[in-house]
């Protein structure tokens, strides 16, 4: 088995006369938590979006679990093994939090919907099998109290624990957080570390969008820096930090 889960090659997007990506390659191994930062505007976003088959790459080839992976719709990049949760929020509002769980686990079971019309034997025992896991992943994520709770109804930070166990309940190999911090406050900014860590230390892999740095350079094993599309710096976050471009970058002339 290779320990190398996401291999993403010279991978180019452009938008008109935008270049948003430009030749940016990152390699990720399993149980590490990867970092994508940059301005705004530096193109982690669309990296995003083309890793989950929203974007069509004009170039770049990727490899998931050692496996050639072509991102086409998101339903099959679910199966194929990403999950994602989104910078703002999306989940389904009206229903309860146990339901947006058991949304994500359908991704991997098999009755079909002929079962679902039919109710076969086969489709309750799923779906009672399905609502057992998405209760174990809400006490998980910290949130099991409101599982009957809908959605909208939960405080902001919780609905983004919600959104991280939809994404665990599709059984991703590497999970792609869209700045899961934004919004929250110091106290869930380091209760939302501890579940990071924890999902890591069960053997997940992370990649991770965040604008704070403070939790990114605390968090992340590796480290990638984006400016303008291009892929300006990779390493730890001590590398990283210390990389005089990326030092211009967030702090010198561009002014961005
Ligand atoms: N669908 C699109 N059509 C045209 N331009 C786009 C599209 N999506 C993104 N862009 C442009 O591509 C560039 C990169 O945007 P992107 O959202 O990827 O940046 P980002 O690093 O995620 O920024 P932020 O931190 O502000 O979210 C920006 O200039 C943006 O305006």
């Amino acid at each position: 088995m290779t320990d190398t889960i996401l291999k993403v090659a010279s991978v180019s997007k452009r938008f008109g006369g935008l270049q948003a990506l430009s030749d940016v390659g990152i390699e990720i191994r399993r149980g590490q938590v990867y970092g994508l930062i940059g301005p705004n505007g530096a193109g982690k976003t669309t990296f995003f979006n083309v890793l989950t088959g929203l974007y069509t790459p004009d170039s770049g080839s990727f490899e998931l679990a050692g496996q050639a992976y072509t991102p086409t719709a998101v339903h099959e990049v679910a199966k194929a093994g990403i999950a994602r949760t989104f910078q703002n929020i999306r989940l389904f509002a009206e229903m309860t939090a146990l339901e947006n769980v058991m949304v994500g686990r359908h991704v991997r079971t098999g009755s079909g919907l002929l079962g679902a019309i039919l109710r076969t034997p086969k489709f309750k025992r799923e779906e009672r099998e399905i609502a057992d896991r998405a209760k174990e992943l809400l006490d998980y994520v910290g949130i099991g109290k409101f599982a009957d709770y809908k959605s909208r109804t939960l405080s902001y930070g919780d609905q983004r624990r919600l959104e991280i166990a939809r994404a665990l309940a599709t059984d991703p190999q590497l999970i792609a957080l869209d700045e899961p911090a934004a919004g929250m406050n110091a106290t869930e900014k380091i209760q939302l570390r501890e579940l990071i860590d924890r999902i890591r230390n069960d053997n997940r892999t992370i990649l991770l969008i965040e604008h704070d740095v403070k939790l990114v350079m605390g968090l992340c094993d590796r480290v990638t820096v984006l400016d303008y599309g291009k892929q300006l710096s990779t390493g730890t976050p001590a590398e990283v930090q210390k990389d005089p471009k990326v030092i211009e970058a967030y702090l010198g002339t561009g002014g961005h």
